[in-house]
This record gives C-alpha cells, structure tokens and sequence, in this order.
C-alpha cells in the first residue's frame, strides 16, 4: 500500500512503469512527481477527476510525449525509445479516435492486422459483428460510440500483453461498456495481459480493477490493491470539541458548519486507526470506493 508515494527508482520487472514523472503545459504544471509500476497481469484502474492528468500520465508511459523529468518504460525500455517489437506487444486506445475516416472498419482491421504477429482475424470479424459496427460504412462516418468501439476491436485482436485504455467507456453506452469490461476482464484472467485503464466511472473500478491508482492534483494519492480501500481506509468524525485532537496526517478534512471535522484517514502500520478514533465521541464510517473518491477529490 502506497500513500503519498516518496520517488521511487523506475521498475524493469514491469511491463509499464513510470518514476518521478512531471509535466507542464502553458498554463501550469499538470504532473507533479508520479511514481507507479503496473505488476505483470494487473488491472490497474487510473481514476481522477476531469482534467486531473490521466491522458497526460498515460501518453507520458507510452512514450507519446515526452515529460519535462522523469522515466518511463515499456516491457523494461525506455518508453521514447520503444523498438519495433515491443510495440507490437501493446494495444493503445486513446480517448479521442485517431483519423483514419476515410477507411471503413474491415478495411482498418484487415489493414493494422498485417502489423501483428498474434492477429486473430476471427475474434475482429466476429466482434464487428456481435457489437453492429456496420462493416462497410466509413469511419468517418460512424457515431463516436461505433468508432470507439471499432478502436476497441482493434486494441483486443492484436492479443496485447499490455493494453492500455484511456476512458474506454466515455462513448459507450451500458451495454456496451459491461461488455468490453468483461472482454478486460477476460483477457487479464485467462492471458495474463496487463491492463491500464483510465476512468471517472467508479463502478468500472469496482467491476475488473485489481488494482487502483488516484490521481489527484497531478500526484497519485493512493495505489493500492483494489479490495484494501475498504479496510485501509475510513470517515473519522470528531464533534466540535475534539477537533483539535485531529490527526495532521489525513487524507481529506472537512470542517462541517458546527465545528465538527470529517476526516478521511488511514490504517498505521499496526494496523489501527489514529489516535483520536478512540476519543469518547469519535465515529468511524466505513467509505466505500466512490465515497473515498468524493471525498478525496473534493
Ligand atoms: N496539449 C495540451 N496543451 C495544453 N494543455 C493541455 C493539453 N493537454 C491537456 N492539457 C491540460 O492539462 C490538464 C490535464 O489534462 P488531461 O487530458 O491529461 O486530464 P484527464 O485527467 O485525462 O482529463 P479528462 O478526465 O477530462 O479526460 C487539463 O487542465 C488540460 O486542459
């Protein structure tokens, strides 16, 4: 479990790692000090706030811009100087869908497919089919849902060992996006692909992330393993009169009209609450993902 990471050395073991990633655009810097290492076979789900970073994050691992400091590696090179190999071993759908309108989606798919060693035609030809992307139409030409979903087909049929998805679900509608959640899932649990998703839906973490990372003001403020958020973190309430006793370390503190202080707080090392939980009077809420995300990112 990871709080507040401190700078970390990149990993080579992982298939995508980043270590002291910062990043600015005119307007101010957007990544500031990222340390995260997927582990071979995770689902690790990006969550955070529009506009917190997590395209940025993500286009800085693959080596699709190149951060102002900071390392990244893909299957242990440095991502800005990928060979040919290991990019056939990763699938990237980015949120917005590249050109390409001009082909229509056989044409795509048979076209990229030349590309990958482990193409499977079949599941391509068959998901066209089973998601209605009208085969013959344009791309240009389809709603942002059928390009996306078109993207998607083409990221799965390659068979990557690392695929990485920014906002796959942002134009999908439920059904769709339960689908392609459970074609993640599947490929994670039965090929052992790692996975990178980015997300606002905290109910797509809670489906397939094995893992989460919460980016928030351009540093990850949580990574940990998806299934220890319920036990490793809480909603301390103090009344008016104990507020002083606060912890100074929490993650979020929010000061209620009454002078009461919600807290969100985690586990020391020994596995206890802080101090002050144990205060006649103290309450300790258990917080379920999307309430540590609300209040976190508040
Ligand atoms: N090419 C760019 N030039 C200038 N500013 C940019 C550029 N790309 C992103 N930004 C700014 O950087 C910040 C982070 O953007 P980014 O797209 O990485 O966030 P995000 O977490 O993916 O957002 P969302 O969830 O809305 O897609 C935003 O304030 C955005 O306006």
């Amino acid at each position: 479990m990871n709080a507040q990471l401190a700078p970390a050395a990149v990993d080579t073991t992982s298939p995508l790692s980043v270590a002291g990633l910062r990043h600015s655009y005119p307007d101010g810097e957007v990544l500031r000090g990222v340390d995260l290492a997927l582990a071979p076979g995770s689902v690790l789900g990006l969550i955070g706030r529009n506009g917190a970073g997590k395209s940025t994050l993500i286009r800085a691992m693959l080596g699709l811009l190149e951060p102002a400091a900071g390392e990244a590696r893909v299957f242990g090179q440095p991502a800005l100087r990928m060979d040919d190999q290991a990019k056939a071993r990763l699938a990237y759908v980015p949120q917005q869908p590249e050109a390409l309108g001009w082909l229509t989606a056989t044409q795509l798919l048979d076209y990229v497919g030349r590309f990958y060693p482990g193409w499977d035609a079949r599941f391509a030809g068959k998901t066209l089919e089973r998601w209605k992307i009208p085969p013959n139409k344009l791309l240009a030409k389809l709603s942002p849902g059928e390009r996306q979903r078109v993207d998607l087909i083409r990221a799965l049929a390659s068979q990557p060992e690392l695929l990485v998805l920014d906002e796959p679900a942002a134009a999908l509608d439920p059904v769709a996006r339960r689908e392609l959640l459970r074609e993640v899932a599947l490929r994670a649990g039965e090929s052992g692909t790692t996975v990178l998703f980015s997300t606002h839906i905290v109910s797509d973490l809670e489906r397939i992330a094995s893992d989460i990372a919460f980016l928030h003001e351009g540093k990850l403020l949580l990574h940990c393993a998806a299934d220890d958020t319920k036990e490793r973190f809480a909603r301390l309430w103090l009344p008016a009169a104990m507020s002083a006793a606060a912890p100074a370390a929490a993650l979020s503190r929010r000061r209620h009209e009454d002078g009461s202080l919600s807290l969100v707080v985690e586990r020391d090392e020994r596995g206890q609450w802080p101090e002050a939980s144990r205060l006649t009077g103290a309450r300790v809420d258990a917080l379920g993902l999307e309430d540590l995300f609300v209040e976190v990112a508040e």
